[in-house]
């Protein structure tokens, strides 16, 4: 199974989870196989976009035989490091905060927030789903090397300072759920998930593009 990951653009490798979710739940059941029109309407991608996507993974799919569930489920384990679970911070347990930490990704995903941070004396100290708060003064000391992404969900005014930390600690990507433009040096990865924008986008296209 060799693939160069520098060939996967990267609006493929974005969709590789949602593969894979699907792919595992279909060798969960004991399918053996599955056609990319199956595939496509599960995950509602368009089917020649997810031939053109598992022919950059070497996954060729014969006519009339379709894709090969387990070659697909050990391809995307070993490419997301599914085996591998990926230790993530959170800082900020707010109301989008809580939240994450009682969903905590674990359903079908190599992910776990393994601790949070807050500066609110009501927060920190406790549990919550089973995350520990910790005081954001003990940022430093307790993100080790081992931890490499964080979620930020805290008020946007203190995104910038706070971001900055994480850095100096060694956080390599940032999940930024707040509505700041944070700056971070080019080698950190940073995501911007502003929910605002995204809702804004898909009143525009109902609008501008109706599908009937
Ligand atoms: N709630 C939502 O549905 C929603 C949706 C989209 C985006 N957001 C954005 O996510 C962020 C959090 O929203 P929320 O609704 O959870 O807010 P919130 O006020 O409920 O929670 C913010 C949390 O951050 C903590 N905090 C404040 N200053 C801090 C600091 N310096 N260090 C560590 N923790 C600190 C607070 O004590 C609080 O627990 C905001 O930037 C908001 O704009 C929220």
């Amino acid at each position: 199974m060799t693939f160069d990951k520098n060939k996967i653009p990267q609006a493929t490798a974005k969709r590789l989870p949602l593969y894979y979710r699907f792919i595992a739940n279909l060798h969960a059941s004991g399918k053996q196989r599955v056609s990319s029109k199956e595939l496509s309407d599960a995950v509602k991608v368009d089917s020649a976009t997810i031939r053109r996507d598992f022919s950059y993974f070497g996954a060729l799919g014969k006519k009339g035989y379709g894709y090969n569930v387990n070659y697909l489920l050990s391809f995307f384990r070993q490419t997301l490091n599914q085996d591998e679970i990926v230790k993530v911070c959170l800082i900020g347990v707010g109301n989008l905060g809580t939240a994450f930490l009682h969903y905590n990704f674990l359903k079908n995903n190599n992910s776990k927030i393994v601790m949070a941070f807050d500066i609110d004396p009501a927060k920190v100290g406790t549990t919550v789903g089973e995350v520990p708060v910790y005081h954001l003064d003990e940022l430093e000391k307790k993100i080790t090397g081992e931890l490499e992404v964080a979620i930020l969900t805290v008020p946007a005014q203190v995104a910038q300072p706070i971001t900055d930390r994480l850095v100096a600690s060694g956080i390599k990507g940032i999940l930024n759920f707040t509505p700041a433009r944070i700056n971070v040096p080019e080698k950190i990865r940073i995501h911007h998930i502003d929910l605002a924008v995204e809702l804004q986008a898909l009143i525009y296209f109902l609008k501008h593009y109706p599908l009937e």
